[in-house]
């Protein structure tokens, strides 16, 4: 068989990636293209997904693509991944197989950078993918393939940027596992609140352990609550007009956790029932589940705020309902001192 490569960090996989292996199927005399995710790549720092979560993304991305596959080569070959050596071993392993390699442009114009480079083009045929109207150069021995690009990267994604150019399934995948989802938040609030926000993720997980609950879900919940905090008004009130018009009347400073609720269903496919509760009434507080009562009373106590909440935080952890009653208590006489002036 003819086995095309697309080599890849696949930190996560999505559209354009996809767009590649079914253009290569159609246009290359080529009978199958395996996806080899890096273990860990030379040029490059910042992969954020484990390797086995880039696996499994990239076989839900290729569920239903006979002709696809995943090859896991670079892991058995372990350490940092140059091509040089994964070409040598593909050849070793598969002496039935022909190979060549696909790449997109960006890698192309990187390639004299690659290990061994020049020995490497004599060991396989490469692909380059663009859209045939770039003056850029690559390597002349390069064939290229004119094919309609998808314009986005991973880093985009990982910014929670265009996250409709991922597969719905691996969507679905980044947002049960909160895969990405630090960077995601971070891009859409100032420095100060994200602070906040990874600080209350922290004391949301305290809370949770104390009280045997799941850690994850509660880290999740503490670090998206405030995802909307930072709307400008006139979209909030758009968001709150379309979504909640029956709670337009409600003040101002609660609408974030409303329009947050909705966002990180929609945005970062959270559909996780105690999260989306939790966020949606983190600001007034709801005494009905563990989660609801973590978020609020860890919101209110953070210990980034500034002031010495210790004793607070003894007494939730060892008593949640009593600790939230406590909390709420507290804002009241806060609100009530506001609202006298
Ligand atoms: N939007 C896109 N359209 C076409 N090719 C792409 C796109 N994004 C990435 N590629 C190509 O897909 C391959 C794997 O991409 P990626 O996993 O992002 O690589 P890496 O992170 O190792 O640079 C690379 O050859 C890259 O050039």
């Amino acid at each position: 068989m003819r086995i095309a490569i697309l080599g890849g960090s696949f930190d996560p996989i999505h559209l354009g990636h996809l767009q590649i292996a079914k253009t290569a199927l159609k246009k290359l005399a080529i009978d199958e293209v395996w996806f080899m995710p890096t273990f860990s790549t030379p040029l490059k720092q910042g992969q954020q997904a484990s390797f086995a979560d880039r696996c499994f993304m990239i076989k839900r991305a290729i569920y239903g693509y006979r002709r696809m596959k995943v090859c896991t080569l670079e892991q058995q070959l372990g350490g940092t991944s140059y091509t040089i050596d994964t070409v040598k071993r593909l050849k070793k392993q598969y002496p039935m197989h022909e190979f060549c390699w696909l790449i997109g442009m960006d890698q192309a114009i990187r390639f004299p950078d690659w290990k061994s480079s020049e020995e490497l083009k004599q060991e396989i045929d490469f692909y380059v993918f663009s859209r045939g109207s770039e003056e850029i150069e690559v390597p002349n021995d390069f064939h290229k393939v004119a094919m309609e690009l998808y314009d986005v990267s991973s880093q985009e994604i990982r910014q929670g940027k265009k996250l409709y150019m991922l597969p719905k399934s691996v969507r679905m995948y980044i947002g049960k596992k909160g895969l990405y989802i630090e960077g995601m938040v971070q891009n859409v609030m100032s420095e100060k609140r994200y602070r906040h926000s990874v600080s209350v993720a922290r004391l949301c997980v305290e809370l949770a352990k104390a009280h045997h609950l799941d850690e994850h879900t509660a880290y999740l919940m503490g670090l998206v609550h405030d995802v909307c905090k930072e709307l400008p008004y006139e979209s909030a009130a758009v968001e709150m007009k379309y979504y909640y018009p029956q709670l337009q009347q409600e003040a101002r400073a609660i609408w974030h956790g409303y329009i947050g609720a909705h966002y990180i269903r929609t945005h970062y496919a959270i559909y996780d029932k105690h999260i989306g509760q939790a966020v949606f009434h983190h600001v007034k507080g709801r005494n009905r589940t563990d989660y609801d009562r973590i978020l609020f009373v860890a919101d209110k106590l953070d210990p980034s705020r500034g002031y010495d909440s210790s004793k607070e935080i003894a007494v939730c952890r060892k008593d949640l309902k009593i600790g939230y009653e406590l909390v709420k208590k507290q804002q009241e006489e806060y609100l009530e001192k506001e609202r006298k002036g």
